[in-house]
């Protein structure tokens, strides 16, 4: 039997990827029009592929096609008969398998913004600006150019820099453009990929948040069994609710959710969790009380990296010691693990790149699940892997998960304990924590949560000499962080007012025991990042 999985069972346009720093943006443009699409190296081979594309698009590349150790396409794919569309290096790629001369370097870089001169012939040749004005803005970022029109070829759009800036086939479903139409700076370009995966590879707009949890639902029944057990670590962010709501609904009660109190949690998160989580959407979670274990763990640790280590290694000992447990109750074996990772994480391992630079032990507080994999023998199931994070969200909502959950901004594994600069106690913790309240609280009430990527309050356990009441006081500060982002891979400090800020202030200096100051972070990322540790 085939398996369910979305390119399987959806129209799904390949894109393969050359390095471009855009290419992700491809295949989320598509699937924002409800059409599949996955990505994939450059380096693929048709051969290994495994399942049919609809149809199938170059990206771009930081490479010169004519460079010696420069990637190429395998050249089945271009005898596979589906449709290609060759964007910037996926153009000059096209052109130059045809003839070696047909790319050279330009004599100027074209950066940004290109007015574009569609011409028309007729026919399938069309289709691709099919709706659109002959007269369109589009965004460049190139230094290469074709300069021969590769041979079958029609020229059917150009700019003053580049006279083959967009090429369609006399007779074949090949097209290649110089400029991104994935980029929102060409207007016109989400109309352009639409009008290429719709019109000329005829996809169907069917990739639905509904149509993908039926789907997703079976996908988990064949692969779990009729007995299978499932443990899952679930924090009650956005990703792992939408993960366990999903396994709930595939096998309900098989599915073993568990929530650590690893005594650096937000105000009453725990209990907030549990309620929503088991009362509201029917989960199996049980919450692991081990805050003493943790807190103890972490006396005289200061260094950022020894934390997450420790937090880590500790959120393992739990988990498989629950595993234990649900094994003992049910006299079956704990056989998988549920992760909830996205995406982006999945185009991260797998984009044409390479490895980027370890900068904070990240993932899912410093691995669990591989370590898990490892000791327990456990296998990972994975219900989120293709999706982005506003296709998590929607699927949420799908779930009938609240709109208060769904929009949460995230919270790291280690919580707080990384949100308490150096030595972690209970004490600082419960200070972190009070100022926190106050200000997502504030926040919330001033309707500006949804606006912030996400925000929180840090404890900076340096003293500051202040005077409270007359008298001389010696007392820790409070760091206030709330940002602004697309992706959390870049962000800048939220634009608060003046006003606000004072108040916030006002109340956690007033407040919260042990502070005497309150700063704002105004540090963008890059150089800052979000957290502080
Ligand atoms: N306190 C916790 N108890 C159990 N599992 C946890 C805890 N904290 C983190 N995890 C696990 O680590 C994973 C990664 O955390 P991460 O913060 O990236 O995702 P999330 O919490 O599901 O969603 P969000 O990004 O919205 O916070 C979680 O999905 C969950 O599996
Ligand atoms: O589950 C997690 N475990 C972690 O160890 C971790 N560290 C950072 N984050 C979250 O990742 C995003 C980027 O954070 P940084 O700019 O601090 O690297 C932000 O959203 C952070 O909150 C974590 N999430
Ligand atoms: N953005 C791109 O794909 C650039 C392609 C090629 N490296 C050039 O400079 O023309
Ligand atoms: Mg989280």
């Amino acid at each position: 039997m085939t398996e369910v999985i979305p390119h399987n069972s959806f129209d799904t346009i390949l894109v393969l990827d050359n390095g471009s720093q855009y290419t992700h943006l491809i295949t989320r443009r598509l699937r924002e029009i409800n059409v599949y699409s996955e990505m994939l190296p450059c380096t693929q081979k048709l051969a290994d592929l495994g399942w049919s594309p609809k149809g199938i698009i170059l990206s771009g590349g930081p490479y010169s096609v004519y460079e010696k150790d420069a990637p190429h396409i395998d050249p089945a794919f271009f005898d596979l008969g589906v449709p290609i569309l060759g964007i910037c290096y996926g153009l000059q790629e096209i052109a130059h398998r045809l003839h070696a001369d047909n790319v050279v370097a330009g004599t100027a870089r074209e950066y940004g913004h290109a007015d574009l001169q569609a011409t028309r012939f007729g026919g399938h040749v069309d289709k691709l600006f099919e709706g659109l004005e002959d007269a369109m803005t589009v965004w460049m970022s190139h230094g290469d150019k074709l300069c021969n029109l590769p041979e079958g070829f029609h020229t059917i759009g150009t700019t003053k820099n580049s006279e083959y800036a967009a090429i369609a086939h006399q007779t074949e479903p090949v097209y290649g453009i110089q400029f991104h139409p994935e980029v929102t700076h060409t207007p016109q370009g989400g109309q352009l990929l639409k009008n290429f995966a719709v019109g000329i590879c005829g996809a169907q707009q069917t990739w639905t948040m509904s149509e993908f949890i039926g789907q997703e639902i079976t996908r988990i029944r064949n692969l779990v069994g009729p007995t299978g057990q499932v443990l899952g670590a679930v924090s009650g962010g956005v990703d792992s609710t939408v993960a366990a709501k999903l396994m709930t609904e595939a096998i309900g009660d098989r599915f073993h959710a568990v929530l650590v109190d690893n005594g650096c949690m937000r105000l009453n998160e725990c209990a907030v969790v549990k309620d929503v989580l088991q009362k509201q959407l029917g989960i199996n979670l049980t919450v692991v009380d081990a805050s003493e274990e943790f807190l103890a763990g972490l006396k005289g640790v200061h260094d950022p990296e020894q934390k997450r280590k420790f937090i880590g290694g500790k959120f393992i000992d739990v988990f498989e010691e629950e595993a234990r447990k649900i094994e003992a109750k049910n006299a079956g074996k704990v056989e998988w693990f549920l992760q909830g990772t996205l995406y982006p994480d999945v185009i991260e391992s797998i984009s044409f790149k390479g490895p980027s630079q370890t900068i904070k032990t990240h993932h899912n507080v410093g691995g669990i699940a591989e370590r898990l994999i490892a000791g327990h023998g456990l296998k990972l199931i994975e219900p989120l892997r293709e999706l982005f994070k506003d296709e998590v969200r929607e699927l949420g909502r799908q779930l009938n998960i609240s709109p208060e959950l769904v929009g949460r901004h995230p919270f790291p594994g280690p919580g707080l304990a990384i949100r308490v600069l150096g030595e972690v106690t209970k004490e600082k913790v419960d200070a972190a924590r009070h100022a926190d309240h106050i200000f997502i609280s504030m926040i919330r009430e001033a309707g500006l949560y949804d606006d912030i990527g996400q925000a929180y309050a840090a404890l900076d356990p340096s003293r500051a000499v202040g005077v409270m009441g007359d008298k001389r006081v010696y007392a820790n500060i409070i760091l206030l962080r709330a940002i602004s982002t697309k992706d959390f891979m870049t962000a800048t400090p939220y634009p608060f007012s003046y006003e606000f800020l004072t108040k916030v202030s006002t109340r956690i200096v007033n407040e919260v025991q042990g502070v005497c100051r309150v700063a704002y972070d105004f540090t963008s990322k890059p150089p800052g990042t979000i957290e502080m540790e």
